[in-house]
């Protein structure tokens, strides 16, 4: 695409959302509801910000929730402005505070090969090696939650033990967070805990680095700033300092979903009382059909911690695939089982060509499990999509930690990891204590002594014993890794069933790679393509044929032609634990917010469903169907 495909981006935007685009200077905040058209607005606006200043170095930086959603920008912001695309950061929190200690960590002790502990396992381990050496109780390893809570709130190991009534828990947690944080730092490793809380420590430490930054990065985009933690909140302020005022920031506090994670309608008045920004609204839903609107605008007024003056939604999509009484359908089974059978019935019915376009959200997992069983006995193709923190074949699990191992060859865990794998992989048995012990010995390192010893177990095995001479290979020259990649992918079985665990690894691996190369290069070394492995999901992207099955929080800001929502019942939307705090509650609120989030998903067609019954429980129809107005089924379809 050339200029004018910004030409064309801008004229099709309505006069609120072009008001928004050419805001320039001084801080914006811009209140919008779902199908609003917010990531247009933003990807448009980085656009014009580029193309307005073709001849000025300035760079803009755009933070938005997930991976995904900054590559889709990216990809956006490329065809509108394909010659600046280079100046402008488009990532995600994590991403950016990761690309900051690399450049600038060594100024806090952090080298900036540092590796990145995405995985709760390997957390665990860290934690544990570390309460053993410091003396501590072994049980102390479940502190790891209450450590990621003080983290997130920015509070260093030193002096965390007021934080805590009894003050012997908190002496305790206060050892056991030191401990853990040494361990990370003697490893030259972060958690994602840590990225947040080094980067702010690192520009309040040094308020020069804050100010490059200001200086680098002119205009500075959030989006989806409703769940900003705290933690990333005090990032922003200790980066704009005194005088920074060109921050934007999109959001909708009827999306707050995150708030277990640290979001808050706080963060938003924080702003407002920090920044006095400009404010917009843009009311106007383009996604749903109008009677879907209008549910939406009911339920949602039943909450009180949202802005006073927030406009209503106003229906603004104009071409409908069916008539307005049948966007929206109410069902009510007798047992969740029927419920899953029922609608994966109805789902079976839908032209194969369009399960792609259909999509079942759930507010737990649970309701998740039983539709996949019942589409696959109607043979429908459905994934439970969510983040996948790590592969689930031996076979790419071999590869990325064998790759970890090249980088740093004194890294027991990866050897644990490669050496199962591989043992899984190829039904040998090599011990890792062994292979330990050995190098004491032989003093050759942990991935040669590996070699050794499943070499032993593998007899004549072709395929087997050139994996092991690849990665012999690939560990005396790890620069050259991209080699070892192509040639392990190349070794790799192909696989038939699109929903094994290799076909599902594979088509992420190729993904990830490709997003990967996109964001920091395809020629960059070994430790930013771990670093940014790491921060990624490995999940494989959804096929076209297949119906997606997520959880509401995994829905936010997705959209899909057909959505179901399953599960509608009081104890589970709202939550057990929402109906315990009462009914004007910050938890309910957020149920219903939760509600509000998974039916603006819908672009043509919305089926709510319950059961008189759960897991043999019986169960009211929730609050949030009758808050929308629904006169409810007499009795059971089925
Ligand atoms: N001006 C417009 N005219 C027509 N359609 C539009 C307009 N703006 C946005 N849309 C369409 O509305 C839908 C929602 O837009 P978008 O994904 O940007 O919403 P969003 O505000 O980010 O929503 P959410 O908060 O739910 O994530 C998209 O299908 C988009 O193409």
């Amino acid at each position: 695409m050339t200029d004018s495909s910004l030409s064309v981006a801008l004229s099709e935007l309505t006069e609120a959302q072009s008001v928004a685009v050419a805001w320039r200077d001084g801080p914006m905040f811009v209140l919008a509801g779902p199908g609003s058209g917010k990531t247009r607005v933003l990807t448009t606006r980085v656009a014009k910000l580029l193309a307005d200043t073709p001849d000025r170095s300035f760079r803009v930086l755009a933070l938005t929730f997930t991976n995904k959603a900054a590559d889709e920008m990216s990809a956006r912001v490329t065809a509108l402005v394909p010659e600046q695309e280079r100046r402008a950061l488009i990532g995600t929190f994590h991403s950016f505070c990761m690309q900051m200690l690399q450049q600038h960590g060594s100024h806090i002790g952090i080298n900036p090969d540092f590796a990145i502990y995405s995985l709760d396992v390997d957390r665990q381990e860290i934690l544990r090696d570390a309460i053993k050496q410091a003396g501590l109780r072994p049980d102390d390893v479940r502190l790891l939650s209450t450590i990621d809570k003080l983290k997130s709130q920015l509070i260093q190991p030193a002096g965390s033990a007021r934080y805590f009534r009894d003050p012997s828990d908190g002496s305790r947690v206060e050892q056991v967070y030191a401990a853990y944080e040494a361990a990370l730092t003697q490893a030259n490793a972060l958690d994602f805990g840590s990225l947040i809380a080094q980067a702010h420590r690192l520009v309040t430490a040094f308020p020069g680095i804050a100010g490059r930054y200001r200086k680098t990065y002119a205009y500075w985009m959030f989006d989806e700033f409703q769940d900003t933690t705290d933690g990333q909140y005090r990032l922003i302020r200790a980066l704009a300092g005194e005088d920074f005022r060109n921050v934007f920031a999109v959001a909708d506090d009827d999306q707050i979903i995150y708030q277990w994670n640290g979001a808050s309608y706080q963060q938003i008045q924080r702003f407002r009382a920090d920044f006095s920004p400009q404010e917009l609204q843009l009311p106007t839903n383009y996604r749903c059909p109008p009677a879907i609107v209008s549910v939406a605008n009911r339920l949602v007024v039943h909450n009180l911690q949202r802005t006073t003056a927030k406009q209503p939604l106003e229906a603004g999509k104009t071409s409908l695939k069916y008539p307005d009484e049948q966007h929206i359908c109410v069902l009510r089974y007798s047992t969740d089982d029927v419920e899953a059978a029922s609608i994966a019935e109805g789902i079976a019915k839908i032209d194969r060509a369009q399960w792609g376009e259909v999509a079942v959200l759930a507010r737990t997992r649970y309701m998740l499990e039983k539709l996949q069983s019942a589409l696959t006995q109607k043979q429908v193709n459905a994934v439970i999509s969510q983040r996948r923190d790590d592969f689930r074949s031996p076979q790419f699990l071999w590869l990325a930690a064998v790759l970890r191992q090249g980088l740093r060859p004194l890294d027991r865990r990866a050897l644990e990891i490669l050496t199962g794998a591989f043992n899984r992989w190829f039904g040998t048995d090599a011990r890792v204590d062994l292979i330990v012990t050995a190098t004491e010995l032989t003093e050759r390192s942990l991935l040669d002594e590996w070699a050794v010893a499943v070499k032993a177990g593998l007899g004549d095995d072709v395929n087997g014993n050139a994996l092991v001479d690849l990665a012999a290979t690939f560990a005396k020259e790890p620069a050259r890794f991209r080699q070892f990649v192509d040639a392990v992918l190349a070794m790799i079985p192909a696989q038939d069933d699109e929903a094994s665990d290799i076909a599902e690894d594979r088509a992420a691996w190729s993904d990830l790679v490709r997003s990967i190369g996109k964001t920091i290069g395809r020629d960059a070394p070994l430790e930013q393509f771990l670093q940014e492995l790491a921060i990624r999901s490995k999940e494989a992207p959804v096929g076209s044929n297949t119906v997606t099955l997520m959880t509401i929080h995994g829905a936010k800001g997705k959209e899909f032609d057909h959505v179901y929502v399953v599960g509608l019942a009081e104890d589970i939307l709202p939550s057990f634990q929402s109906l315990k705090a009462g009914e004007n509650s910050a938890e309910m609120e957020e149920e219903r917010r939760n509600c509000f989030v998974a039916i603006t998903r819908a672009r043509e067609w919305l089926c709510l469903s319950y059961a008189d019954n759960y897991r043999g429980w019986n169960k009211q129809p929730s609050r949030f169907l009758l808050e929308m107005g629904f006169s409810l089924p007499d009795q059971p379809s089925q």
